[in-house]
């Protein structure tokens, strides 16, 4: 098994991040849905973002969309519209990542989809055709990837679009995000509380853009700095003004001892010598991509913690709070979890010198366990390259500081 290590190195550290992989793969859908050529800077060269851009400049008509939720529900509703027999598979864990609530208002919309295996979950066969699109309600609970993609399509339906929003609102900031995006591109929509709506008879322009760097990659800088405060880390291509809701990430980290200061073209971070042990409280729901490297870090600071808004966190690429649960056990440490939170009250032992950690098929797990490395002597890690869905860069650049697989 692959071991992380760490040899510490240079100590003033400046890192290129990724373009946003939730950016990048709103990009590919509007170009395909305004009929464009994409003439994006600084897209992600992640694997979400390739299997969406493969996808969508492919001659057959079976897809496999990985291990990618976003492409998972963007492209079911983007070939509900178009004409033509389609398949959309994926990886094992995505035929468990659920797609119901989505479906059933496209096949109110008109459209025509069939599961292959199990209801409510791909692989499904769709028979595409022109929908009407009109007044729908949406169920967001399990996901809010499922109002951006109606959203995205949108100018694809004869009668707009007006959403009506049903169930919690979590990973709200995405929405958003998706509204900003096709705003750049001339597509306007209206939001009132729980309804937004977009008029008929728009259509994207096409325009060149750059994509913005990933603050949910962020996180795992975040968590280095946190746990090494001799560390002075520049994080490059950030926007300050972003609408990506994982920029909370600062905010986030502040209670965890990061100053987080923008330059003119960087941020930098800088943890604390002694951050304390003051319990954290913190509300993940609006930003659930967090939850990883947010809870090992107040793990490794031997901080008692309270996360709220974790229930979809089982549904993510791994089961994402069993998967958290087996590191911090691995600390000799007890989490208890409940519906919607989880809590760390004591943290009674030393800590070992070595431990074994399953990433679960699960990228943010294999980041968020890389950092541990400068306060664990030994982590062997089953599958190290998983990171490539969000982040192909990120063991390399975290060479620089000295962490390495061995
Ligand atoms: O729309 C997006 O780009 C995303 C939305 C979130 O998912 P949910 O809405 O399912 O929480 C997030 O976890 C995922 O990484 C990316
Ligand atoms: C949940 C994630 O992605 P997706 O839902 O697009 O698979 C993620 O990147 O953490």
């Amino acid at each position: 098994m692959p071991i992380i290590k760490f040899e510490p190195k240079q100590t003033k550290i400046k890192t290129i991040l990724p373009g946003s992989k939730s950016v990048s793969n709103r990009l590919l859908i509007i170009s395909a849905v305004g009929n464009f050529l994409p003439d994006f800077k600084n897209l992600s060269r992640c694997d979400d973002v390739k299997v969406m851009f493969d996808i969508l400049h492919s001659n057959t008509n079976r897809f496999d969309v990985h291990d990618s939720g976003t492409a998972l529900r963007f492209l079911t509703a983007y070939f509900a519209g178009i004409v033509g027999k389609w398949n959309i598979s994926g990886s094992e864990r995505i035929k468990q990542r659920p797609i119901k609530e989505l479906v059933d208002v496209l096949l109110q919309m008109g459209a025509e989809i069939s599961y292959d295996n199990k209801a409510g979950y791909a692989p499904i066969t769709l028979t595409g055709t022109k929908m009407q699109g009109g007044e729908v309600e949406l169920d967001i609970s399990k996901s809010s990837q499922y109002a951006s993609a109606l959203l995205l399509i949108s100018p694809m339906l004869e009668k707009g679009l007006k959403l009506r929003l049903k169930g919690q609102k979590r990973s709200m900031p995405y929405i958003d995000l998706t509204l900003e995006l096709m705003s750049k591109f001339g597509v306007q929509a209206i939001q009132h509380e729980n309804e937004i709506a977009v008029m008929p008879n728009q259509s994207y322009v096409p325009s060149s853009f750059a994509v913005e760097a990933d603050w949910s990659a962020a996180a795992f800088w975040f968590e280095l700095a946190a746990l090494n405060p001799q560390l002075s880390i520049k994080l490059l291509g950030l926007d300050k003004n972003s609408k990506q809701g994982d920029k909370a990430v600062a905010q986030i980290f502040q209670n965890l001892g990061i100053e987080a200061n923008f330059g003119t073209n960087h941020l930098t971070l800088q943890g604390t010598k002694s951050p304390g042990a003051k319990p954290l409280n913190v509300d993940i729901r609006q930003t659930p991509d967090m939850f990883p490297a947010v809870a090992l870090t107040a793990a490794a600071q031997k901080r008692p913690f309270t996360i709220t808004g974790t229930a979809n966190l089982a549904i993510k690429e791994s089961h994402r709070i069993k998967a958290v649960e087996q590191i911090i056990n691995a600390l000799g440490v007890k989490m208890e979890i409940g519906e919607d939170e989880v809590t760390v009250q004591e943290y009674p032992n030393a800590f070992p010198g070595k431990i074994k950690v399953k990433a679960e098929g699960d990228h943010r797990i294999a980041m968020a366990a890389a950092p541990l490395s400068t306060i664990i002597n030994q982590i062997e890690i089953d599958d190290p390259k998983v990171v490539s869905k969000s982040y192909p860069e990120f063991w390399e650049e975290m060479q620089k500081v000295g962490i390495f697989l061995a």
